[in-house]
């Protein structure tokens, strides 16, 4: 063991088993999440190379393999609940996504919350025995974001009682759904559904594209991979181009609005329930983006423990980077967004569950809601998280940009989060939306409620405009930081509507008026993302009774509100006290930085990383891994193509 890190787990003030234990939900979590763990760990079959030795095409040949064997060994093992299957897959698949991904992240979870009880007699045992292998195909070449325009069109036939799928258009291709270019032999695809001549906008219908026998495409069916990506290369992204392609009307999800056989439509509660799947995917890419943070933070942390570099002070030997202060000012804030975005991550999936059990009861009521926190807490967190992990990677020098430092994997796997299930900017515009609409509600006296009920408080305390007023912030105390924060958010939602309604009397459309604001309207979500996660991070405290544990998070939780404060000093005053307190702070996190990263227990398969590997022995391993490498397994190929070009 690297007696550097040896020294830094020996110096620090608290017990990372029981911050571990607090993370997973108890001691008997851990120790089964630790045991799922270690069927993945001690599995032969998921002893493999690197992917970053392998093509393209081995590694989606690896990955499919990969996704067969976890599903005979799930079975094999009788894990089936949820959150252990994740474990399981999250250690075998590392840091790539699977084959099958799709299947599991969005065309399941479509079935279960959108077909009827007759439509899931069918369709769950096909699907839940991989039988039905399926994706979720919704944009196209021509529209990924504004899907009412999508051009896919479903035209129900009374005579056959069919629905007739079309891509009229070269933008109507489906373009990007994941296990869609050769692995899935079915798809929820969104269209424009037609009945009787009239238009009733997007639904989502099951089409299969390939045969469950031969997996060869169906009749009308053109399908196929869309190219190398920036990452993702498990992923079988594909298009998918349909011609007259007949399905009966009974595969229509039929469970909100529904074409009765004589072609007659009858609509659902709420149009926006076809987007469901839409809402959990993004309230759980929150978590990922929790995920993907911390295991670059421990990548970084513990490197940054093992790493001497330079002189501190002329004589004395190299320090370790991290008594760099400014290598503290690169890491622990971002170690600290990591803890806050975990907390926001379990609340995010708690909420998501907790309103769509009223939706099954027929209570829509908390829907606007749900979607806003969904976009903006998803927009938030992966902008964060995106950034943060590229601040990992460069915090490791030349080492960082390695493959087998993990973290340019870890970029490249998370980095398209902020695109898709919903573009950033256009996901902030939608939490927008719904601020402006709950801002005017409390000017009109409405009683608000959950996230946004502050906009009441600030109504209430002084009805002149709040941004008038200057944020003074006691910068020890978190409860005062978060009064800050909710002023801030405040303040940002009245300058966006304001900035509406200066557009709006000068006579200009609504349309232009939103875009003409669309600056500010970013701004106030994200203000008030940023005062959700500070908020959360607080209330979370309030639950940790070992006060070894809460003492470092309240640093951390200080450190991450102060550090936001100065990101967005603009908008708060009192800049230089802060400059000096968050100094204090990266002293105090200093001795507990790697039991910090520690407490997140992500074993060595795990984070696939040799800079971060728990017993720092980090050049060794570095030197054979870079050994194994393709190019190494010959020692003369370029020497044979300089003799060719010599003798010319
Ligand atoms: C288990 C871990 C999993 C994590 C990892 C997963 C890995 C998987 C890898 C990749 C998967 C990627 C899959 C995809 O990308 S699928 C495609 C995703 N596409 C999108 O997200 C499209 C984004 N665009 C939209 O959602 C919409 O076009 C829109 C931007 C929201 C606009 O929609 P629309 O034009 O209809 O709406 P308006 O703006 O006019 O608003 C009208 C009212 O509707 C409300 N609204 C909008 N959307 C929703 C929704 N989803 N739910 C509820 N309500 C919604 C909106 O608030 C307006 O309400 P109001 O009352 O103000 O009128
Ligand atoms: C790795 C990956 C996997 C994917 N998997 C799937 C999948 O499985 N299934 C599927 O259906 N799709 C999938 N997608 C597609 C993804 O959902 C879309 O790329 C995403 O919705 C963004 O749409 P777009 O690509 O059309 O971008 P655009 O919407 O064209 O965005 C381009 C730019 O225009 C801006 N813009 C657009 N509209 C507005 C507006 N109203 N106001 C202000 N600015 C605006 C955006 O902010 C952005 O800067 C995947 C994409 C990727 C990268």
């Amino acid at each position: 063991m690297n007696p550097d890190i040896c020294r830094e787990r020996e110096n620090a003030t608290f017990n990372t088993e029981t911050l571990t234990n607090m993370l997973d939900g108890s001691a008997e979590k851990t120790r089964r999440r630790r045991e799922i763990e270690s069927l993945v760990i001690n599995d032969p079959d998921f002893q493999h190379d690197d992917p970053n030795f392998m093509s393209r095409s081995e590694r989606y040949d690896a990955a499919v393999k990969k996704s067969s064997q976890m599903i005979m060994k799930l079975r094999d093992y009788g894990i089936s609940d949820p959150e252990e299957i994740y474990f399981y897959k999250r250690t075998a698949r590392r840091t790539f996504h699977e084959a099958f991904g799709l299947h599991y992240t969005m065309f399941l979870p479509t079935l279960y919350s959108q077909c009827t009880p007759e439509q899931q007699k069918k369709w769950l045992p096909l699907a839940e025995n991989f039988k039905a292998l399926g994706t979720y195909a919704q944009t196209e070449l021509g529209h990924g974001t504004h899907i009412r325009k999508l051009e896919t069109t479903a035209t129900y036939d009374p005579s056959t009682q069919e629905f007739v799928l079309n891509c009229p258009t070269v933008s109507s291709i489906k373009w990007w759904p994941g296990g869609l270019g050769k692995t899935s032999n079915h798809a929820i695809v969104l269209a424009q559904l037609y009945t009787l001549g009239k238009c009733h906008g997007l639904h989502a219908f099951i089409v299969p594209i390939r045969c469950m026998k031969t997996h060869q495409p169906l009749p009308g069916v053109t399908v196929g991979d869309i190219g190398p990506k920036f990452g993702f290369e498990e992923v079988d992204n594909g298009y998918l181009k349909l011609e007259n392609v007949r399905i009966p009307r009974e595969n229509m999800l039929m469970k909100y609005a529904q074409v009765e056989p004589d072609g007659s439509y009858l609509k659902p509660p709420s149009d926006k329930l076809t987007y469901g799947t839409m809402v959990f995917i993004r309230a759980m890419i929150v978590g990922e983006s929790a995920r993907a943070l911390s295991k670059s933070c421990t990548i970084a942390i513990r490197y940054s423990a093992v790493r001497h570099q330079s002189e501190l002070r002329p004589g004395e030997p190299e320090p370790q980077i991290l008594d760099y202060q400014a290598q503290q000012y690169k890491l622990f804030p971002l170690l600290a967004a990591a803890y806050a975005f975990t907390f926001v991550g379990q609340y995010m999936s708690d909420t998501y569950h907790r309103i769509t059990g009223h939706i099954n009861q027929g209570d829509f009521s908390q829907l606007p809601e749900l979607h806003a926190l969904a976009a903006g807490l998803k927009a938030f967190t992966t902008w964060t998280a995106n950034a943060g992990i590229e601040v990992c990677r460069m915090a490791c020098g030349g080492h960082g940009y390695l493959c087998c430092s993990g973290l340019p994997d870890i970029y490249v796997t998370f980095t398209p989060t902020c695109t898709y299930e919903g573009e950033n900017t256009v996901m902030m515009l939608q939490t927008a939306r719904f601020l402006v609409k709950c801002y005017r509600q409390a000017r009109e006296g409405q009683q608000l409620s959950g996230t946004v009920s502050y906009l009441n408080e600030q109504q209430r305390l002084q009805p002149q405009p709040v941004s008038s007023r200057p944020t003074v912030v006691n910068i020890n105390d978190l409860a005062s930081l978060v009064e800050a924060y909710k002023l801030r958010a405040a303040k940002l939602v009245e300058v966006a509507a304001k900035s509406l309604q200066g557009e709006l009397q000068r006579s200009i459309s609504q349309e232009d008026a939103w875009n003409n604001s669309s600056i500010e309207l970013v701004r106030a979500s994200d203000a008030h993302c940023h005062y959700v996660v500070v908020e959360l991070f607080a209330a979370k405290l309030s639950e940790i009774s070992d006060t070894a544990v809460h003492s470092v998070l309240n640093t951390l939780a200080l450190l991450y509100a102060l550090h936001g404060i100065t990101l967005n000093s603009g908008d708060f005053l009192q800049l230089s006290q802060i400059t000096q307190r968050i100094k204090a702070l990266l002293v105090e996190i200093r001795p507990n930085a790697v039991a910090l990263v520690d407490s997140f227990d992500y074993n060595d398969e795990m984070l696939n990383s040799v800079l971060g590997r728990y017993d720092g022995n980090v050049y060794e391993s570095m030197f054979e891994w870079a050994k194994r490498s393709p190019l190494n397994r010959t020692e003369v190929r370029s020497f044979i193509i300089f003799n060719i070009i010599q003798k010319k």
